[in-house]
């Protein structure tokens, strides 16, 4: 029998949090288990005064970890799904997909109460692509700053004056304990999520039937569903994580109700459409939401983001 499960983690606070929510459920499920994190830093946390979208690479979070797995140094690792490419290396899987916190972007601002307010040339911060996007496209009159650095310090440049509002995932700052700093929750239809936001996901070796056993319970089946939905539609898009596009599914009844956005960075043309259908279905739904999109012209906007990434790099 197992007796110690080793999580693989990220030294971020954010990391830290859910890497130990993951070992706590795992002691409460399985009395004598024992649970230990090997925190390690990634390429993503290393490089830190270069937006996202221009160090490129898919995984930019994840690798080390997945290496520390594979090595034998780690068992699991806990991801925000949201970070996670779509492919995994062989010998590893994702296995679980676990109980989704709220997936809407969050407004932060100490002087506004949400985007509508905001008046002409103010500037807001966010690295995301994909929220540059959708600010831009309905509000072409603000400013939109790169943000990078862990949630307190994305706080720290928003109290020091250097914007008049973020974007952050609500989430994250939800289970920081810092929902308090949430002005305004962006409905889904000003700022469409990304595929998995909020979610947390436990990868682990594909041979290791043991681990698949204990982590078993951590299983959401609705969470499941609808980030299997989105995660689709992204594969569809072959899209990595720091790209525009924005995928949101949601249960109604037996079936799901996907949405699909994919942009210009500078919010000139964005293409949105959607699908629903039975959840036993989900992923073949996101393939049609993708192909839709790229009916409408999604790769030729993704290749043009894609080339000019690489010719910051
Ligand atoms: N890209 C960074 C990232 N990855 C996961 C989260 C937290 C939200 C989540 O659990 O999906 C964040 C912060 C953010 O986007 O504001």
């Amino acid at each position: 029998m197992t007796q110690r499960v080793r999580i693989a983690t990220r030294k971020s606070k954010l990391a830290l949090w859910q890497a130990e929510h993951i070992q706590q459920r795992l002691e409460e499920l399985h009395p004598g288990l024992s649970v230990e994190l090997v925190p390690m830093s990634t390429k993503g946390d290393v490089i830190l005064d270069t937006p996202l979208a221009k160090i490129g690479g898919k995984g930019l979070f994840v690798k080390e970890l997945e290496v520390a797995m594979l090595e034998g140094r780690a068992d699991i690792a806990v991801h925000s799904m949201k970070d996670l490419p779509v492919e995994f290396p062989p010998g590893l899987e994702l296995h679980t997909i676990c109980e989704r916190e709220d997936p809407r972007d969050a407004f932060v601002s100490n002087n506004y109460k949400n985007l509508n307010e905001l008046p002409e040339g103010a500037v807001v911060g966010t690295c995301s692509l994909r929220r540059r996007c959708q600010v831009k496209e309905q509000f072409p009159h603000l400013v939109i700053k790169d943000l990078r650095g862990n949630v307190q310090t994305r706080l720290r440049k928003l109290d020091d004056g250097e914007f008049d509002a973020i974007i952050l995932a609500a989430s994250g700052l939800i289970r920081l304990e810092l929902g308090d700093r949430i002005t305004s929750f962006i409905p889904v239809e000003q700022s469409l999520p990304a595929n998995g936001q909020g979610a947390l996901g436990i990868e682990c070796r594909s041979d290791d039937e043991e681990m698949k056993g204990l982590l078993a319970p951590l299983q959401c089946q609705e969470t499941r569903t609808r980030v299997l939905a989105e995660r689709a539609m992204n594969r569809g898009l072959d899209g990595g994580c720091q790209v525009p596009i924005g995928a949101y599914a949601e249960l109604e009844g037996d079936e799901v109700y996907l949405r699909g956005l994919v942009g210009e960075p500078d919010g000139g043309k964005v293409l949105r459409d959607e699908v629903r259908g039975p959840a036993s279905k989900a992923e073949e739904l996101g393939s049609e939401l993708a192909e839709r999109l790229l009916k409408q012209g999604a790769a030729e906007i993704l290749s043009a983001v894609y080339d000019s990434e690489s010719s910051h790099s």
